[in-house]
């Protein structure tokens, strides 16, 4: 792979205004370094979002090579410092929302859902009628023993949360009011951090009505973002559990409403154990990056 010197096409997309920046990168040519990816995000002197979404083909790059034979497109997906994560609920929705309004993907994506490749695996993505874009992220891993809970600090504040790993690793906490969470203008803390080696997404969740609730999120190497797919999926699978439910064991699924700064989702997790998220995708912009800002 090579850096290029010529502006490189780019578009602006979002999920309940989780945002991205969206690379075409089919065969692989661009090499995306993670100061790239920050001079990107900045919302002051590059395009602005919570991540960048490359799309490459699985067989161009060695990420996904492995893959290849399941899905052709690879969501590369990198957070606003520059950090790769495993998974991203918001963008692989408006990942696939890309592919199948550039024509990328045979049968608009229509049949068995469109799957993409990820760093966590292979996520299979439907439209429904209405414009939603529905994601099957899996099942949830509630890990055991000491890395099962954590303590999340704010301020003189702590809470208890729940590891929750949706390819990607949460810290639930349930508090009394959003606003509790401050500013989060930095990473809450959370104990023992040897629970998250590699870092952790936090959500702050409150009660909204019968399986109805609403979070706040600071993202691992994003900050305070208006959404978080994968956040909102961890949300749901806490409170079912602390509600009492367990798909797996009831033989019911279990759907709940998340309301998320930028808008709402929904997340359902099924007897076998998948979770599946449903919610809008959109694309706003299109232009060239200025290769300055790709370095
Ligand atoms: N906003 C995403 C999650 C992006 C990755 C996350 N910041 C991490 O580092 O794990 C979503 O919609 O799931």
């Amino acid at each position: 792979m090579s850096t290029t010197a010529q502006p490189v096409p780019f578009l602006k997309g979002h999920g309940t205004e989780n945002d991205f920046v969206i690379i075409p990168d089919p065969d692989g040519r661009l090499d995306l370094s993670a100061a790239a990816v920050a001079r990107i995000c900045d919302r002051r002197a590059g395009v602005g979002a919570d991540g960048v979404l490359r799309v490459v083909r699985a067989a161009a790059d060695p990420a996904a090579r492995a893959l290849a034979g399941e899905a052709e497109w690879f969501m590369d997906y990198r957070n606003a410092d520059g950090s790769i994560a495993e998974m991203c609920g918001n963008g692989v929705r408006v990942f696939a929302h890309y592919l199948r309004q550039a024509g990328l993907v045979k049968d608009g994506g229509a049949g068995e859902g469109l799957p993409v490749a990820t760093r966590a695996g292979v996520r299979r993505v439907g439209f429904a009628a209405n414009g939603d874009v529905v994601v099957d992220m899996g099942a949830a891993r509630l890990p055991a023993g000491p890395r099962a809970s954590a303590t999340v600090t704010v301020g003189e504040r702590g809470w208890p949360a729940l590891h929750v790993d949706m390819g990607n690793p949460h810290a639930v906490a349930f508090v009394d009011q959003l606003t509790d969470a401050g500013r989060l203008f930095d990473p809450p803390a959370v104990t023992p951090a040897t629970a998250f080696p590699a870092g952790v997404n936090v959500e702050f969740a409150v009660d909204r009505g019968p399986r109805h609730v609403a979070l706040r999120v600071h993202e691992r190497g994003s900050g305070e973002t208006r959404s978080c797919g994968t956040g909102a999926c961890a949300v749901a699978v806490a409170a079912a559990r602390r509600d009492g439910l367990d798909p797996a064991r009831d033989g019911e699924t279990a759907t709940y409403t998340v309301d998320v700064p930028g808008g709402r989702l929904v997340v359902t997790e099924a007897p076998d154990g998948t979770v599946t998220l449903t919610g809008p995708a959109v694309l706003v912009a299109e232009g060239t990056l200025d290769p300055a800002l790709l370095g």
